[in-house]
């Protein structure tokens, strides 16, 4: 007999589980899919125990048909426990109406990117540390919720606390007031979450952190994932913010991803408050020798042509990356990139968003 996704589901539906009847009458098993020889399904729907007793059992089940050269049962990772007070971050959203304020945040500016690996985490820690050392009560969340990087460029390894089990405390670094998915993960953990999870997570760390948990917070830096997806739409749509602001490199490529954000944000009228240029000049730190590696003065040139501010370039710099990993942000230092970054957050207090 040759294998069909029709024999997989008579092979699963004929296997007993070990909690009682079987995965298709259960509707454990979803997007089955049977593809020359390779078997994939995710196993959902159950308490995550019970789902890992009974997937070798599947999996015998299947694999004792003919034809399967490999096999493949996913179980995505349930709700994360924030530490010290049993608060479950991720599931469904809840249902909301247009959107809606932070509580306890005069200003919220998201900090957004066409594609990653622009420096666009790097950017919102060193602009909510300029905003603070400008005097301003600041919050940074990392809404990178697939790769949350806010914990090591801010070296913070402090949990959230949760005491009554709703609320959840954000954690202080550098003067910033800081939430992020990584501060309740181990390290290398993954967050394995569908989209819906993932809003579910978005709309808690905006409505049950809270935010003025150190005194109210004149703005809120947003480092939002890269590119144009769920997260972006759903804040978007979700919560009142100021803006966003754009990181690009001066790269081409860069510029036409950057692009796609602009053309997002246009279409969801989200204000953009202005371009940042990052990895701009490279400043030989022996002989002093400035090249432009990835080019130069491109973003300035979009922003003039679209209308935009330009809020400034950040030059490419070891110490920047050398900071962002050992957890200090290059912002609260001196030098080139510290100046720039305070140039930057001077331009959006003068604008009134921050
Ligand atoms: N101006 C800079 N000079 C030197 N290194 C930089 C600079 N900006 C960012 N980096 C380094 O580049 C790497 C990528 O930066 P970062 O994680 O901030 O990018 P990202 O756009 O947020 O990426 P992702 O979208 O994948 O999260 C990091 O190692 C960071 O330290």
């Amino acid at each position: 007999m040759t294998l069909t996704k029709e024999s997989v589901l008579e092979a699963l539906r004929k296997t007993a589980l070990p909690g009682g009847g079987d995965a298709i009458g259960r509707n454990l098993v979803h997007a089955l899919a049977v593809e020359s020889g390779v078997v994939r399904f995710v196993l959902e729907g159950a308490p995550e125990a019970e789902l890992l007793a009974m997937r070798p059992v599947l999996e015998g089940a299947v694999r004792a048909l003919d034809g399967v050269k490999s096999l493949s049962v996913v179980i995505p990772a349930g709700p994360s426990k924030a530490p010290g007070g049993g608060v479950k971050i991720g599931g469904h959203a809840k249902p909301q109406d247009g959107p809606l304020p932070v509580p306890g945040v005069a200003h919220v500016i998201a900090v957004g990117s066409g594609k990653g690996g622009v420096g666009k985490s790097t950017v919102a820690s060193n602009l909510a540390v300029a905003l603070a050392r400008a005097g301003k009560r600041v919050g940074l969340l990392d809404a990178d919720l697939y790769g949350p990087s806010q914990p090591r460029m801010m070296g913070a390894t402090e949990k959230p606390a949760s005491p009554d089990g709703q609320t959840i405390l954000p954690v202080r670094a550098h003067g910033v007031v800081l939430m992020s998915l990584g501060l309740m993960l181990r390290e290398d953990e993954a967050v394995i979450w569908r989209g819906p999870m993932l809003m579910g997570a978005l709309q808690q760390m905006l409505g049950q952190v809270k935010w003025d948990h150190f005194g109210p917070l004149d703005v809120l830096v947003i480092d939002l994932p890269p590119g144009t997806g769920d997260i972006q739409l759903s804040l978007c749509q979700k919560t009142v913010l100021d803006g966003a602001v754009i990181v690009s490199t001066p790269q081409d490529i860069a510029l036409l991803d950057a692009k796609k954000a602009l053309d997002m944000f246009a279409k969801l009228k989200m204000p953009v408050l202005g371009l940042i240029e990052n990895m701009s000049t490279y400043v030989c730190p022996n002989c002093g020798h400035e090249a432009h590696l990835f080019g130069h003065g491109g973003v300035e040139t979009e922003a003039a042509r679209l209308g935009l501010p330009f809020l400034g370039a950040l030059p490419l710099a070891l110490e920047v990356r050398e900071a962002g990993d050992a957890g200090r942000p290059v912002a609260l230092g001196e030098g080139a990139a510290a100046e720039a970054y305070a140039g930057i957050a001077r331009k959006l207090i003068e604008a009134g968003v921050a």
